[in-house]
Formats: structure tokens, C-alpha cells, sequence
């Protein structure tokens, strides 16, 4: 079986007159840990919104293992692409274990659904997948009264259930402080190791981006100014994504 999981070609995006995203390509294995890293405005959240499939590209093509994105049904994409978004799209009033439920709504019908709200069904998989993010004695909580950190792992739990192959992250630590990220950080690739599947994330940090990635993208302007595996990574290569545009 190919080890080809994800495929971009040649997307380009714009916003007005601004160029977001210009012609770029990546091509990612299964397994693979990808750090998207660049300066603010570099197209990372962009990216991930396109592969995501929240927005549309003006042009290009995308293939989730060798399909293209735009040939799955939503139910479909699901169970193949998973995203924790900055804002975690938790439902603040529900509690925690109808939180992470929602992973699996794709899967029930609306009746199902509806009743999983007041009875939540399927109780063991959202214990077991609490339970392995270190929170499964918060189960009954509203979830708007967990900390930020705490939400960080119930939207994992979700991920769990929703147990898609690849996963997306836009900053997915970005309101954590440093132990509390890096416990995020390491929960979420210990278990993108574990079942594996395929993370790409974007991520601030470059001290992140190498501890707990195996490959990093560096975007600069919406293009792809490097690739390659972690542990390549220079001062050089950072110097340049980095460097401000004069005049
Ligand atoms: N919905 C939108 N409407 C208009 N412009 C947008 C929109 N989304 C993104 N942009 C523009 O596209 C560019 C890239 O934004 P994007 O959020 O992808 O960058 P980013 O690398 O994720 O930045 P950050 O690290 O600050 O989150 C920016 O110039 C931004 O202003």
C-alpha cells in the first residue's frame, strides 16, 4: 500500500488582491510529523484550512490517499481528516463527555444524535479516550469550567473518538503556558506515534517544531521556503524564514 496519505498540488489562494497561498505543493507520507513553522501572515493557517477543507482553493488540487478531497462527502472526510482549531470548537455548555461525543457525530444519525445529548451513549469510548488524556474524572464537568489546558485535552479526547488517520493542529498550544503545552505536545504525538497516524500542525515555537516533529515546512509569504527532516534544521534556515522585508 502506498505510504502516500496526503498530496497538494500547485494550490494557490488569494484574499483581494492579497496572495496567501501561490502555487504550492507537499506531499505527505503516513506517519509523517509535519511542523508548518513561518512568520505571521506566511499562509500556515491557510494551509491547513484548505487541506481541512473549510475553505476552498481559487486553484490546484488536493488528494486525501489518492482521492481527491473535493469526492468525499463530509462524513467521508471525517473519518479521514480530524482538525484541532485554536478556538477547539468545543461547545462550552455541553459537558465534557458530550464534548468529546461530538467526535462521533459524523458517524450517527440526527435522531442518534439528538438523544446522545441527553443520554450519552457510548460512554466507554469517551471514558477510555479521557482516560488516556489524563482527565477522565472530569467526565460529567461543563467544560466551559476546565481550564485551558484541560479544554486543549478534551478536544483530543474527541479527536480519539473521532479517530481520524490524519490529523490537523493550528496552534494547537498557542494559550498554554510552556509545561502545559509541552504535555499537549507530547500527549498528542505520543499518540499519533502509537495509532499511527499522520500529524501536520502549525506551530510558533520552533523549539516545539523540533522536539516533537519529524519533518518541519518552513512558509514564508505562501511558499514553501524549506523541507526537510527536524533534525536538519539550522540557525540559517531560520535566520531567513525569519528575516524582515526592508523597504
Ligand atoms: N478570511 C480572510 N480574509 C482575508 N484575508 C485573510 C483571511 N484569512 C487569511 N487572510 C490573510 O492571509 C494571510 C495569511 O494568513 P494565515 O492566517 O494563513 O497566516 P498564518 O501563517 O497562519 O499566521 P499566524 O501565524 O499569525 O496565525 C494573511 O495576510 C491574512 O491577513
Amino acid at each position: 500500500m502506498s505510504r502516500e496519505v496526503l498530496r497538494i498540488e500547485n494550490i494557490s489562494k488569494n484574499y483581494g488582491k492579497i496572495e496567501t497561498l501561490s502555487s504550492l505543493s507537499l506531499v505527505v507520507e503516513r506517519g509523517e510529523m509535519v511542523a508548518l513553522i513561518g512568520p505571521s501572515g506566511s499562509g500556515k493557517s491557510t494551509l491547513l484550512n484548505l487541506i481541512g477543507h473549510l475553505i476552498a482553493a481559487d486553484s490546484g488540487n488536493i488528494y486525501v490517499e489518492g482521492k481527491s478531497i473535493d469526492e468525499f462527502n463530509n462524513r467521508a472526510l471525517a473519518k479521514k481528516i480530524g482538525m484541532v482549531r485554536q478556538n477547539l470548537d468545543l461547545v462550552p455548555q455541553l459537558s465534557v463527555i458530550n464534548n468529546v461525543l461530538a467526535g462521533k457525530l459524523s458517524d450517527w444519525s440526527f435522531i442518534k444524535s439528538l438523544v446522545s445529548l441527553v443520554f450519552p451513549m457510548e460512554k466507554e469510548l469517551a471514558l477510555s479516550a479521557l482516560r488516556k488524556v489524563g482527565i477522565e474524572d472530569k467526565y460529567t464537568q461543563q467544560t466551559s469550567k476546565l481550564s485551558g489546558g484541560e479544554q486543549q485535552r478534551v478536544a483530543l479526547a474527541r479527536l480519539l473518538v473521532q479517530n481520524p488517520d490524519i490529523v490537523l493542529a493550528d496552534e494547537p498550544v498557542s494559550s498554554l503556558d510552556p509545561a502545559r503545552a509541552e504535555d499537549v505536545l507530547s500527549l498528542m504525538s505520543s499518540i499519533a506515534r502509537e495509532e499511527n497516524k499522520t500529524l501536520v500542525a502549525s506551530i510558533h515555537s520552533v523549539e516545539y517544531a523540533r522536539k516533537f516533529f519529524t519533518r518541519v515546512v518552513g512558509l514564508r509569504n505562501g511558499r514553501i521556503e524549506f523541507d526537510m527532516p527536524t533534525e536538519k534544521l539550522t540557525e540559517r534556515e531560520l535566520q531567513i524564514l525569519y528575516s524582515l522585508e526592508v523597504g
